[in-house]
């Protein structure tokens, strides 16, 4: 096991710069995904640590030691890819016998580690089939046990799941995780798939062009996005994000959220926070899962665009476009399409962005 930690890392490609500045310290044995859309820099913040590609500036600590200048070879780590690296001429077990052979490990030991992590990710049975004829699915599954076998004290892992098919990534998910907890490696993952980061991570590191935007627990990203970028990125359905203007009640701080009326009044340490931050654009946030939808009643009034069914959840839109709203109900919930309904937030659920600068707006919690 060992700790990694990154330091004012930048990584410039000529004139553009891919990672613009990243400071992260990730523990012994932790698990941490690296999140965001294509090019935000998350291929090239863990090329960096891997030992393929020289930072810019910055330093890159193993265990409190400086890798620069410390080759891909000598650092410790396993790598597993997208595209799987496999030798196809080779069996299953040839292939995951060769960094142990390369080793120099004996055979007593190199057999037993096979047999071991075979039996970990369901390949005994096909030990001695040769490569060439596996299912993409198992061969990524082999190329994530030929790296695993050496049990390197760091593995990193780039998107290696993104070309299997959805049914076996949900498998690999949780196979991935058994992995990590039996061999307590650092493991560095990266995708831009947030379901992946939630599932499996202790933290995640949120990025977006080149730039580390939050690190936190899943549950921290997901309940306390630090902006509108995180607020976006994390859940799915995403949170309800609409702009208005801080308007003062009889019943306290609101928000005016123009055709969909006054918000309920705010939280009591969230009006705190606004009226000191001096806030007067804002973005109000809440999750589609966080809501009472009713007839009549406090909260937001909008109608209902249509209604998607997806087995034990039911999505109700509303609005059109950019003011469209997104509920997770109940599956029994009966609406019909064109109805008005109030739509009341959660109070301790409802988050506020400054709209200028895109950061939230906390309230003492
Ligand atoms: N060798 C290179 N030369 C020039 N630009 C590069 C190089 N490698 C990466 N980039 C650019 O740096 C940015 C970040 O790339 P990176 O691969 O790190 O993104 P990413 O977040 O991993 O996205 P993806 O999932 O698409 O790989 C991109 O704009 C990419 O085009």
């Amino acid at each position: 096991m060992t700790t990694i930690r990154l330091e004012n890392l930048v990584k410039s490609f000529g004139s553009f710069t891919a990672l613009k500045t990243m400071d992260l310290e990730i523990g012994n044995g932790e698990f941490v995904a690296l999140l965001g859309p294509s090019g935000c820099g998350k291929s090239t913040t863990m090329n960096m640590i891997a030992g393929m590609e020289a930072p810019t500036s910055g330093r890159i600590l193993f265990d409190g030691r400086d890798m620069a200048g410390v080759p891909m070879g000598k650092r410790g780590v396993g790598f597993v890819f997208q595209n799987y690296a496999i030798f196809t001429h080779m069996t299953v077990r040839q292939n995951l016998a060769y960094g142990p052979k390369a080793r120099g490990w004996p055979k007593a030991k190199v057999d037993a580690a096979v047999a071991k992590i075979a039996d970990f990710l369901q390949l005994t049975p096909m030990l001695d089939q040769k490569s060439a004829k596996l299912s993409v699915n198992i061969l990524q599954r082999l190329a994530i046990g030929r790296s695993a076998i050496v049990e390197p004290a760091i593995f990193l892992l780039d998107e290696p799941l993104s070309n299997v098919d959805a049914a076996f990534r949900a498998v690999m998910r949780t196979e991935l995780k058994h992995l990590q907890r039996e061999f307590r490696q650092t493991m560095v993952y990266v995708t831009h798939d947030q379901l992946e980061a939630m599932t499996m991570a202790d933290r995640i590191a949120v990025m977006d062009h080149g730039v580390l935007q939050q690190v936190g627990t899943p549950i921290e990203v997901y309940n306390d996005p630090v902006n509108l970028f995180v607020a976006r990125f994390i859940g799915a359905p995403g949170m309800n994000l609409v702009e208005g203007t801080l308007a003062e009640t009889d019943r306290g701080l609101a928000v005016d959220l123009g055709a969909f009326g006054l918000s309920p009044p705010l939280p009591a340490a969230l009006a705190g926070a606004a009226r000191t931050a001096g806030a007067k654009e804002v973005v109000y946030g809440f999750r589609p899962e966080e809501v009472t939808l009713r007839t009549e009643g406090p909260g937001l009034r909008a109608a209902v665009g249509f209604v998607e069914r997806i087995g034990a959840r039911t999505i109700v839109h509303f609005g059109a476009a950019d003011r469209a709203l997104k509920i997770v109900a109940e599956p029994s919930t009966a609406v019909s399409v064109g109805e008005t309904l109030s739509i009341e937030p959660v109070a301790a659920s409802v988050r506020l962005f400054d709209k200028a600068s895109g950061r939230a707006i906390k309230g003492a919690a």
